[in-house]
């Protein structure tokens, strides 16, 4: 087998989600992967939390890979999936289940697997049942992943994927635990190549709020105030389309709010906050009004540059765009005619796919795929040939001991 490609696990962004991809591709792509200095850049000293490691268990299993060096904590692993083309029995079953017993980001371990469930080259639909967190820090929560995320993949051509919520999972207010059910239908051929470069006008704009019952009536006011200060700002001339949702959170600690606009293309832009100051009895109005304030601003900034894909969107779309067939655009905006820089995480996203499997990003967010998933790319990919000379090569380029 050839030598693993190596990743400094403290490259740009240096978290978890360079772990993520890499391991996700490696499974797909049998391309061996050696991560050293795992979730570098994070305080607390990195290594695998207990959401990675758990991803990288189920990857490595369901590819029948061989794992070396993951433990809680680890800050380095290796991943050699089996060059055989055969899956492991027991991850061919319709039904998996996927358990952590910390709120870890039920969402970030569905983002790990992801690409493996779609592209691994099965024709049955799986139900994925994860526990852990729906409403985690610093992670996409449930309501965004089924308001934004899910729609957008479907935007693309990807087989539509549907999401159940079972119960909610906090990292806020104390830990709880929730679960989630996802049902994916693998494609059954190489992702076409895409284009999200016209954004078209606001459309509507869907609220979400999940606060102490108590709340709601304060909630709503604050969003109708600001609602009428920026509708010009969100709907330009157009006539304002407002849809609020309230779910009682109860707990007197757990305050969250999404905003999703959706364009005249079917485009989604969300940005959302889980509140993660301090909540201080009697100044709970300045949770909301803060809360309202922030999401507000977020969300006008990415309308106003006009972006195709939200920031947290363009760095999930990445690995898409790198599998795709032909060459995936996705426009990222302009802030004062210059064109939006991908953020940290993005560029991250691009860094792991380049060393991987050899697919580059150029400045406007265009990447040309490696069509995975084709008849040609499986002949050459089992007897030797161009793809897996190319990435032979890679290896050979990116060995840990260059
Ligand atoms: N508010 C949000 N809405 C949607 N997606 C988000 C949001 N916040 C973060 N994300 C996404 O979650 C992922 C976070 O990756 P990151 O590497 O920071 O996470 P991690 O595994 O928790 O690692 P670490 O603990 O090392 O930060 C990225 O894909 C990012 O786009």
């Amino acid at each position: 087998m050839a030598s693993p490609v190596h990743l400094e696990g403290t490259t740009l962004e240096g978290g978890g989600q360079l772990l993520r991809i890499a391991i996700g591709l490696s499974s797909l792509t049998k391309v061996p992967v050696n991560i050293t200095n795992i979730r570098g850049k994070r305080s607390g000293g990195g290594g695998l939390k207990a959401q990675h490691l758990t991803s990288v268990q189920w990857l490595s299993q369901a590819s029948s890979a061989r794992l070396s060096g993951a433990g809680l904590k680890s800050k380095e692993i290796t991943f050699m999936p089996s060059t055989r083309d055969q899956q492991s029995e027991t991850y061919l079953k319709s039904e998996i289940q996927i358990s952590q017993n910390t709120p870890g980001s039920i969402n970030l371990v569905f983002q790990a697997i992801l690409p493996y469930l779609l592209f691994r080259g099965s024709h049955f639909p799986v139900r994925v049942h994860i526990s852990g967190g729906t409403n985690v820090s610093n992670s996409p929560s449930h309501d965004y992943v089924s308001q934004v995320l899910l729609p957008m993949l479907s935007l693309i051509g990807i087989p539509t994927i549907e999401s159940e919520l079972h119960s909610r999972g906090w990292s806020q207010g104390g830990a709880r635990l929730g679960s989630i059910s996802y049902i994916v239908t693998p494609a059954t051929r190489p992702l076409p190549a895409f284009q999200l470069t016209n954004r078209g006008d606001i459309k509507s704009v869907r609220v979400t709020i999940l606060a102490p019952k108590a709340c709601e009536q304060h909630f709503r006011d604050e969003l109708d105030v600001m609602f009428d200060k920026r509708e010009t700002a969100i709907f330009g001339d157009r006539e304002p389309e407002v849809e609020v949702t309230f779910e009682d959170s109860r707990h007197d600690k757990r305050f969250y709010l999404l905003l999703v606009a959706t364009t005249t293309s079917g485009i989604k832009l969300g940005r959302d906050w889980l509140y993660d100051h301090r909540v201080r009895v009697g100044k709970l109005e300045h949770v909301m009004s803060s809360m309202t304030k922030k999401v507000f601003s977020d969300l006008i900034e990415e309308i106003e540059h006009g972006a195709c894909a939200d920031e947290f969107l363009r760095d999930q779309l990445v690995v898409f765009q790198a599998l795709a067939k032909g060459k995936s655009s996705v426009h990222g905006g302009r802030r004062k005619g210059e064109l939006v820089e991908p953020s940290l995480h993005a560029k991250t996203a691009q860094w792991v796919v380049h060393e991987i499997i050899g697919a580059d990003f150029d400045v406007e967010g265009g990447c040309e795929g490696i069509a995975f998933g084709s008849t040609e790319e499986d002949v050459d990919r089992k007897e030797g040939g161009k793809l897996r000379q190319s990435l032979e090569k890679l290896h050979v380029s990116t060995s840990k001991d260059k």
